[in-house]
């Protein structure tokens, strides 16, 4: 669908997870939601390598004297496991439990008001589901609102007007600061992997930024669904924070799916595609799936940082002159997006698209 010569993602209008959830007693999973044994038999769960997943600490980062040993853990992190836990990121302890709070009472606003919010025909952002591209399409067991929130310029301004001002004052002060950790970590990225600084930073200059809002409802069977399907993010960065603290986010490594352990107001910062492309495949971009439980909700907050959409991205140049070897093609943000939505979760498959 084409608005403003923009395309938007379109994806089937489904129903929400919570609302069946709150009206209906039910112990057994009806079965758009139930995955096949397949896909769920294939991979074990592996507990003992959660405490590995790194830490990075953000003020190491920053100062003169712990700047080194800190960027090579970052370095590692990056290209061993695509994903680390960020702490000291200074995003204040008090703001954060502000956000925690206000997002829990805007998935339990009652469905009217949500409807206000929900996705129009053909629309991305607001409350619904994206790459749904068919009806017989198993569906996830969660709920998710998506905002773009930079640039500017590009907000929808009949969501942004329908929150809550004090809700929309929280969004806007948390992308604000996200966006910057975001812009120092592609920075200090850039300098360990020798990209050149103005390269990196041109590229994220008009950085487009969504926040993604993930609500899993607790399921009587949380062994036979899914709540969010193994992907792997579009995005160049995305920094989540787990809301509740409850279990749910895994990561793939070595052919087994890791826990990644909530740490309360530590920020999950992950390696998506646009990254993997822009480094040469020297940072992953990891595959992650959420799963859910049978007595506790849970949440988390997603904040997608990608260049702007009509930034051509591909290898950067300063690294592929060194390296001689360009294993990605370029395109435009708006392009690789384009492909992206297109088509259901599934894996890494759609990274093949830019393989040369
Ligand atoms: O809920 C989570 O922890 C994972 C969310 C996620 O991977 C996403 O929104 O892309
Ligand atoms: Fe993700």
């Amino acid at each position: 669908m084409e608005e403003g010569g923009e395309k938007q993602w379109s994806s089937l209008i489904v129903p929400s997870v919570l609302e069946f959830v709150k009206e209906n007693n039910f112990t057994t999973v009806p079965s758009r939601y139930v995955q096949s044994d397949q896909e769920k038999a294939e991979i074990l769960d592996d507990s003992s390598l959660s405490s590995e997943i790194p830490i990075i600490d953000m003020k190491h980062l920053c100062s003169v004297s712990t700047m080194d040993s800190e960027l090579k853990k970052l370095d590692i992190a990056c290209q061993d496991w695509g994903f680390f836990q960020l702490v000291n990121h200074g995003i204040d302890s008090s703001f954060l439990e502000k956000l925690e709070t206000e997002v829990q009472d805007f998935f339990n606003l009652s469905m009217e008001e949500k409807k206000k919010l929900w996705q129009r025909n053909g629309e991305f952002e607001g409350f619904g589901q994206v790459n749904i591209v068919s009806e017989d399409q198993k569906l996830d067991w969660g709920d998710m609102f998506i905002l773009t929130t930079e640039p500017i310029r590009s907000r929808k301004s009949h969501l942004f007007s329908v929150l809550h001002p004090s809700f929309r004052e929280t969004i806007e002060t948390y992308s604000y600061e996200v966006k910057n950790i975001a812009k120092i970590l592609f920075t200090k990225m850039a300098s360990v992997l020798e990209i050149k600084r103005e390269e990196m930073e041109d590229l994220f200059d008009d950085v487009w930024q969504s926040i993604k809002i993930n609500y899993y409802p607790p399921c009587p069977e949380p062994d036979r669904v899914i709540g969010l399907t193994p992907h792997s993010d579009a995005a160049g960065l995305t920094i989540l924070l787990q809301v509740n603290e409850v279990e749910g986010l895994q990561i793939k490594k070595d052919g087994k799916w890791i826990v990644v352990k909530p740490l309360k107001h530590a920020l999950v910062v992950n390696v998506g595609e646009i990254l993997e492309i822009i480094t040469n495949g020297r940072y992953r971009s990891v595959e992650h799936r959420a799963v859910v439980n049978s007595d506790k909700e849970r949440l988390s907050v997603a904040m997608f940082h990608s260049p702007g959409k009509e930034t051509v991205i591909g290898p950067a140049k300063s690294l592929v002159d060194k390296e001689k070897q360009c294993l990605f093609k370029s395109m435009s943000t708006q392009e690789f997006f384009n492909a992206f939505f297109a088509q259901k979760l599934n894996g890494k498959s759609h990274l093949d698209l830019m393989s040369i």
